[in-house]
Order: structure tokens, then sequence, then C-alpha cells
């Protein structure tokens, strides 16, 4: 089950009702997806083959082809982060910029964990979006954003983008943003 942490005051939301309804109110999309249909063996494994990445696309095609056909989405792929994965340092250095994207992006998760970092209004400043296998959550375009793992450093997540050219990002540099434990 998502959390959020708002990092100016530590207020943690939790619970799926009270989560939804923050981040509905910053045009984030949350809905739930069932994790455990996806077989053991692949929830366990964050070094997957391009044959297994299939197989979790094809394990939730339903709520793929749903999510694209009520919101515009065009290409979708697995991604999963962990130490196993070539070249992680630098992939993850990239996703921890403050960036934005020119289209709204879909983030499912389906197992390990991870954080969405997103600027909420000025006056709010960002807010921690802890995910969980089976949440799912929109990246709004042109929202400035990073992500990070969290303490087990890995994750398996489908991504969904309108763009055919799939993750772009445009960097946004804040000074307004304070780095915090
Ligand atoms: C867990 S999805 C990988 C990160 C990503 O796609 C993104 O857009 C980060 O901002
Ligand atoms: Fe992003
Ligand atoms: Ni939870």
């Amino acid at each position: 089950m998502a959390e959020i942490v708002i990092r100016n005051t530590n207020e943690r939301i939790t619970g799926d009702e009270n989560v939804r309804n923050f981040l509905n109110k910053y045009d984030v999309l949350y809905e739930k997806w069932d994790a455990s249909k996806l077989n053991t063996d692949l929830q366990d494994n964050f070094g997957l083959t391009d044959e297994q990445k299939t197989e979790v696309l094809e394990t939730y095609d339903y709520e793929i082809r749903d999510l694209a056909a009520r919101r515009g989405y065009q290409i979708w792929d697995v991604i999963t982060l962990s130490e196993q994965t070539p070249d992680i340092e630098e992939k993850l250095a990239k996703f921890e910029e403050i960036h934005t994207h020119a289209e709204d992006e879909i983030r499912a998760i389906v197992a390990g964990k991870g954080i969405f970092v997103i600027k909420a209004t000025d006056d709010v400043g960002y807010f921690n979006v802890e995910l969980s296998p089976g949440d799912v959550i929109s990246v709004p375009e042109n929202t400035p954003h990073f992500f990070t793992l969290m303490e087990n450093k890995q994750i398996i997540a489908v991504r969904l983008f309108i763009e055919k050219d799939g993750w772009i990002a445009d960097p946004y540099p804040d000074p307004t943003f304070i780095k915090q434990a």
C-alpha cells in the first residue's frame, strides 16, 4: 500500500482512500493491481530476462490495455533495478535528478519498492510517494519529480508512455528543493 510523506512537514498519509484523495488533488492517478497475479518466480527475480519481462507484460495485459484505452498510453515496458542491473549507479543517478516528462506516464510496481518524489504546489513543496507491489501511479506531464529505491534496493515496474519514444526526461534544476535523509 502506498504511503505519502510531505517533506516540509513530515506529515505521513496512509490508507488507500487518503492516499488516493491526496494524490488526486495533484492530478496523480492512484490505482491498484493484484500483485499476487505475478508468478512467484518472477516476484523474487530482479534480473529478469527479456522473455521474463514479456511474461510480466502478459500477466498484466488486461490492466495495461484498460489504462491505455482510458488514458491514451501507446507503449509499455518493464524495468528492473537492483544490484544485478548493469550500470545501476548511472541509471539511478539519472532517475535521482529532478526532471519532467512532456507527457503523462504510468508506473506500476509489480515487485520490490521505490519512492517517487513529486512537486506539489510551491507552498506544499515536494512529497514522497512510497510504493509497494500493486501500487500504480501516474506522473503528470511537466511535473517535477525524481525516483529513488528504498532500503531493499530492488524493484520491478511496468511503465506506460504516450510518446512512442519512451523515456525522455527534461532536467529541472530546482533551487527550492531541500535534500534530506
Ligand atoms: C521505477 S520506474 C524508473 C524510473 C522512471 O521511469 C522515472 O521516470 C523516474 O522519474
Ligand atoms: Fe520520471
Ligand atoms: Ni502499505
